[in-house]
């Protein structure tokens, strides 16, 4: 990695502003371990901090690649930041969960792991390791954080998935770690267990945590603030996901990349081709408001009677 010297806030000379941002990489070539040929090759981009970024593409596009680069177990070249720090100071921020989630546990209990997490940001950090009230407090506060709710001695092979999943985002924030890259780690689970994790995630991105999360499920993708394609050795700028569902004239990336975009996604387009109006939801509150738009919208302008059968239909 280029040693540029920086400190964070600064702005340099070359106009890199690091302010705000969790990740920010340049010229960034990536090989797996032991590959000599790169993946990705000669990327810049950034990612804003407190965000959750849907990371999609096809297989083999190097998406994991990327995130291992990120905690250092694919080699890279190039400058990387993280919190406007260069990456060999700071990397201890990011914190990448592995499917299955068992596999990486040590503790034997919630209550172990969860100790073990915060032993090592004492340990990093220099700071005092908590006596057992203050861990007691920390613990259920992360537990609380994630909503994983089992007695903190339950063994942590006996959770379900959903819960070690749960259990593996709390460990990774209560080691200190603020950027988490999961990668798949949601594949597992059913679909109620998955919107309980969005539902995390975009928690913890509300509070200023920043998630990447590599996914095919499209879900996922329309509750995250942003989605980044990785493609052909490219890592895309991060576009909102109306862009990414409902994008630019012709070419719609989600189409572009073989993805069914969600129910609600195909039904709002129908009702856009039928009424002509500028209805692109990405929630049913959404959906409900906008439909109601573009429909009294199209009576008024008699776009109902050139398409009534369609907006009959619809409704
Ligand atoms: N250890 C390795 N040795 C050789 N090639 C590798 C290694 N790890 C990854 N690759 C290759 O690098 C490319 C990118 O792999 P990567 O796992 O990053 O893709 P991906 O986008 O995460 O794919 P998927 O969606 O299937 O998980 C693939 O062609 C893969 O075969």
């Amino acid at each position: 990695m280029a040693n540029a010297p920086h400190r964070g806030g600064d702005k340099r000379e070359d106009g890199l502003a690091l302010d705000g941002t969790a990740l920010v990489w340049r010229h960034l070539s990536v090989a797996p371990a032991g590959v000599p040929q790169p993946v990705l090759t000669d990327a810049s981009g950034e990612i804003p901090r407190g965000q959750m970024v849907a990371v999609v593409g096809p297989n083999g596009a190097g998406k994991t690649t990327f995130l291992r680069a990120l905690v250092g177990l694919a080699s890279f070249r190039g400058e990387l930041w993280v919190h406007g720090e260069p990456w060999h100071r700071a990397r201890w921020r990011i914190q990448m969960g592995f499917q299955p989630p068992a596999a990486t546990f040590v503790g034997q209990t919630v209550e172990e792991e969860m100790a073990i997490a915060v032993a090592t940001r004492a340990a990093r950090t220099g700071e005092p390791p908590p006596d057992r009230p203050k861990l007691d407090g920390e613990l259920r506060r992360w537990m609380q954080t994630v909503g994983l709710h089992v007695p903190v001695n339950r063994p942590v092979d006996a959770l379900s998935g959903g819960e070690m999943a749960k259990l593996a985002v709390a460990g990774a924030l209560a080691s200190g770690a603020d950027i988490l890259l999961l990668d798949e780690t949601q594949a597992e689970l059913d679909p109620g267990a998955r919107a309980d994790m969005r539902a995390v995630f975009q928690g913890l991105a509300r509070s200023g945590r920043t998630i990447l999360l590599v996914t095919h499920d499209m879900d996922d993708v329309l509750a995250a603030d942003a989605v980044m394609v990785i493609r052909e050795g490219t890592i895309g700028k991060p576009m909102p996901p109306r862009d990414f569902f409902y994008g630019w004239g012709e070419r719609v990336p989600c189409d572009d990349l073989g993805f069914q975009a969600p129910y609600l996604v195909q039904v709002a387009r129908d009702i856009r081709a039928a009424t002509g109006a500028d209805f692109a939801p990405l929630s049913e509150r959404e959906f409900v408001e906008g439909w109601r738009d573009a429909v009294a919208g199209a009576i008024r302008r008699g776009g109902a009677r050139r398409n009534s059968s369609a907006v009959e239909h619809l409704v």
